[in-house]
């Protein structure tokens, strides 16, 4: 019998030969991730059930990379909690401050692999959909749940599926594609679905140009954001992990899959504008003078991003009346950024280059913006006061167009 991909792996986690959408499950769980700004609150609810161990030290996975190193005596209160958590726990599978954003380095540590129920307490955690995973982000208490007993319940979703077809133009990244479709289905036109990426343009992206539509899928409301595993998503996993996987498919005549198609050969680079996600226009129709460029982020903080900005900031300065703030995704990534000689760039271009964290992204830990001050930014959410001063304003864009924006002080095509 027909089924989707996120139905298939669900059935597998639950033991069953099918399950349909809408349908209630309770599935095993193959990768726990908590980080320092939620972790405490689970670990307190998970004390609270009086669990003593949980269910399986090797399937937690704890980074910390919201506020790292600590900003405050409440991050460093934060960070000591986990760390005895950990301890405690036996659990093998922390990073501490210097590693990076937890959805960069779960799969660079091999925690992601295709076919298993992957939760973090994040609502980001839908990028792991890239590689086939369920994925998807839950709270501290359902974490809690997770940690004591290693299951969670599910609805079963019904699947969107955005077929992409045609060439992306020069300069025009996969953040364009994922802003152009939220701009048109909008914020909440995928609520509760399994959105799932697919057709040849998918099919010739590199593997972190697909995280970064599988990252934005919650922001259209997506429960997960999945992408078919193929050779380029094998070699990845086989690369990083040494885990046993099994891949899935969508049946094109499953009863739940509704599809839509783009077509993006004569795609511009898509700008968010304040305050919604949603709020998408052609980078063309937007002349607005920029205070901060922030490229990092689980969206566009990878090499790939780091690579595409260096080439536009090359032998190039950041506008006078303008910073650019670079936080590299991980500390592979950031590693990497020095062996090509790309943290130079960004260096003699009079960017800032930070640590491996989520930064300015959450307006939570450094470079917050102030009253009035607009940030452009490669992150995925600007809703009002997410980066700082309620006042403040934030506009979203892919790293070659924040490259070239940081270099002209106001929103540009990237040429
Ligand atoms: C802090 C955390 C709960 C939050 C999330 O879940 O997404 C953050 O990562 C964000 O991007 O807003
Ligand atoms: S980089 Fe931003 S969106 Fe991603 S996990 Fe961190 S705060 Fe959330």
């Amino acid at each position: 019998m027909s089924m989707t991909m996120s139905e298939k792996i669900l059935a597998k986690a639950s033991q069953k030969n099918r399950v349909d959408a809408g349908e209630i499950v309770i599935a095993d769980i193959d990768i726990a991730m908590m980080h320092d700004l939620t972790g405490p609150l689970a670990i307190e609810s998970f004390n609270k059930i009086g669990t003593e161990k949980v269910w399986d030290n090797n399937k937690v996975v704890i980074p910390f990379d919201h506020q790292v190193p600590a900003d405050s005596l409440t991050s460093a209160n934060n960070h000591i909690l986990m760390r005895e958590f950990v301890k405690k726990q036996n659990i093998e599978n922390f990073y501490d401050v210097n590693e990076g954003v937890c959805h960069q380095i779960l799969p660079e540590f091999g925690h992601v692999v295709p076919g298993e129920i992957i939760v973090g307490a994040d609502s980001h955690t839908c990028t792991h959909g890239a590689f086939g995973a369920f994925s998807t982000g839950i709270g501290s208490t359902d974490m809690a749940m997770v940690l004591s007993t290693g299951k969670l319940w599910f609805k079963v979703p019904e699947t969107i599926q955005f077929n992409i077809e045609g060439t992306l133009k020069d300069n025009v990244c996969s953040k364009d594609v994922i802003l152009k479709i939220i701009g048109d289905i909008g914020a909440d036109g995928a609520t509760y679905k399994s959105c799932e990426f697919s057709g040849p343009t998918i099919k010739d992206m590199s593997m972190s140009d697909r995280m970064v539509l599988s990252n934005m899928a919650v922001e259209m409301g997506g429960k997960t954001g999945l992408i078919e595993p193929d050779e380029k998503t094998i070699n990845y996993v086989k690369k990083h992990s040494n885990k046993n996987f099994r891949t899935y498919k969508t049946d094109n005549d499953a009863s739940s899959l509704k599809v839509i198609d783009f077509e993006v050969n004569n795609l511009e680079p898509q700008v968010a504008c304040p305050n919604n996600v949603d709020n998408v226009k052609p980078v063309s129709e937007i002349d607005v003078e920029l205070d901060q460029v922030f490229l990092g982020s689980c969206t566009n903080g990878r090499i790939s991003d780091l690579r595409d900005a260096a080439k536009i900031l090359k032998g190039k300065k950041v506008a006078k009346n303008t910073r650019m703030l670079i936080y590299p995704a991980s500390r592979e990534t950031y590693s990497k950024a020095l062996d090509e000689g790309l943290i130079k760039i960004f260096i003699e271009a009079n960017a800032l280059v930070m640590n491996p964290c989520c930064g300015p992204c959450l307006g939570g830990h450094t470079g917050l913006i102030g009253p009035e001050e607009i940030s452009l930014s490669t992150s995925n959410r600007n809703f009002k006061g997410r980066q700082g001063s309620p006042e403040g304003k934030v506009y979203l864009c892919s790293p070659a167009t924040a490259a070239a924006s940081a270099i002209e002080g106001r929103i540009t095509k990237p040429e």
